[in-house]
């Protein structure tokens, strides 16, 4: 028997780090960059004014001072996404905006509140240094330098950015399609009426939050019956999945066959019976290129393996290379009050199962009221 951190290493051992998938840019926020994105033009891909006022050459400036006001003549305007057509020559400026393209034969540019206007010329009082307030063409990015580096995660600015660089799409790693599969006769779903003899798969719901939390696709392939044949069958067909999780049937009662059945399918086994519960009886393996998860009924048991086996084992899958691995042990000894233990607790009171507030419904599907 192991323990959880010795059972973590072994998974995280055994996870290949998925492929990648080129996707919309907005579907790139929260995964991992598969590729390093490289500028393929300047940015930006002129020199711009960084303010409103006048643009010139800064040789026109010489000398400049209160008692020598130097005046240029205003021979057009350059106004963001609308450039002036005209070079500017000694002697002359071009009114200018922010963001506007700083004309041929200009190199600088004074802002509004140092110059005055007099009949078509500027007066310039002072001179700014040589090309101040202007962003040069490449000062942001260069053509062919690497902006970002693969393996990393992309966030709202990284967004940003592969839109400014016109990445409408952005390659990434895959995300795992985990099949879930409950096994137990006592189960049932929505689409059977409540009876005391049943209980509701809630593990089937729960642990697809937990992959759609983890950023994985789910894909609920429902209860699965306490019988050999019915489930060799469907956890076969479970098998295009990256991940395959099944809940229940792992304990040694006469009719736990989820072990027996991964056998029988040619399951390579990583990882069978931890040290110490929740979870005591979980395992882990492979069957093909596909990860299995076999994970104890018991809701809060089923969770909180997810938290401490599946969840970083997805990480790693969609390429994330810092991993936080919790336990529920470690929470407890810590004794924090929110961590995977106080989950623990909160289902075994069945709180988390059940609010008061809002019983069972009799007839399923119905509206739960507000
Ligand atoms: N003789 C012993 N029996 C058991 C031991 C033990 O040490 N000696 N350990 C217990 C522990 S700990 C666990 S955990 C369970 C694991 O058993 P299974 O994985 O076979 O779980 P089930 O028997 O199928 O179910 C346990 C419990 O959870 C409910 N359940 C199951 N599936 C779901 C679901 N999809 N949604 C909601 N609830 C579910 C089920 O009805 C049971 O009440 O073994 C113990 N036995
Ligand atoms: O080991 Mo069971 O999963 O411990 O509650």
């Amino acid at each position: 028997m192991i323990d959880v951190h010795k059972a973590q290493q072994i998974i995280q051992a055994a996870i290949p780090v998925l492929g990648s998938e080129s996707v919309p840019l907005l579907e790139s926020l929260g995964r991992v960059l598969a590729r390093d994105i490289v500028a393929t033009e300047d940015s930006p891909g002129t020199d711009i004014s960084t303010k409103d006022g006048f643009t010139l050459h800064h040789k026109s400036l010489t000398g400049a001072s209160p008692q020598s006001p130097v005046f240029l003549k205003i021979i057009g305007e350059s106004a963001a996404g609308r450039p002036c057509g005209a070079a500017v020559k000694a002697g002359e400026a071009v009114r200018i905006m922010a963001g506007g393209m700083v004309p041929d034969g200009a190199d600088t540019v004074v802002g509004l509140e140092i110059v005055t206007e007099d009949h078509g010329y500027v007066v310039c009082t002072s001179a700014p240094r040589r090309g101040g307030s202007v962003r040069l063409r490449g000062a942001l990015l260069k053509n062919g330098e690497t902006v970002f580096r693969a393996g990393m995660v992309v966030g709202p600015a990284e967004v940003g950015v592969l839109a400014s660089l016109r990445r409408a799409y952005v390659p990434v790693h895959r995300r795992p399609l985990v099949a879930i599969a409950t096994t137990g006769d006592e189960l049932a779903d929505f689409h059977e009426p409540a009876s005391p003899s049943k209980t509701m798969s809630s593990n089937l719901y729960a642990l697809a939050a937990q992959v759609l939390e983890a950023g994985a696709v789910p894909l609920c392939i429902g209860i699965v019956g306490d019988e050999l044949e019915t489930l060799q069958t469907h956890l076969r067909e479970a098998l295009h999945a990256d991940v395959i999780i099944t809940s229940g049937g792992m304990s040694k009662g006469r009719y736990d066959l989820v072990r027996e059945s991964f056998a029988a399918l040619g399951m390579d086994m990583k990882l069978s019976t931890l040290l110490g519960k929740p979870g005591k009886p979980a395992i882990f393996g492979k069957i093909g290129a596909s990860l299995v998860f076999g994970l104890p009924g018991s809701p809060p048991a089923a969770m909180i393996s997810f938290e401490q086996f599946i969840r970083p084992a997805i990480l790693r899958m969609m390429g994330h290379a810092r991993v936080p691995s919790r336990s529920a042990a470690d929470d407890r000894q810590e004794g924090t009050g929110d961590g995977l233990f106080s989950l623990y607790q909160l289902f075994k009171q069945g709180r988390a199962a059940m609010p008061a507030e809002n019983g069972p419904s009799p007839i399923p599907l119905r509206m739960s009221s507000p």
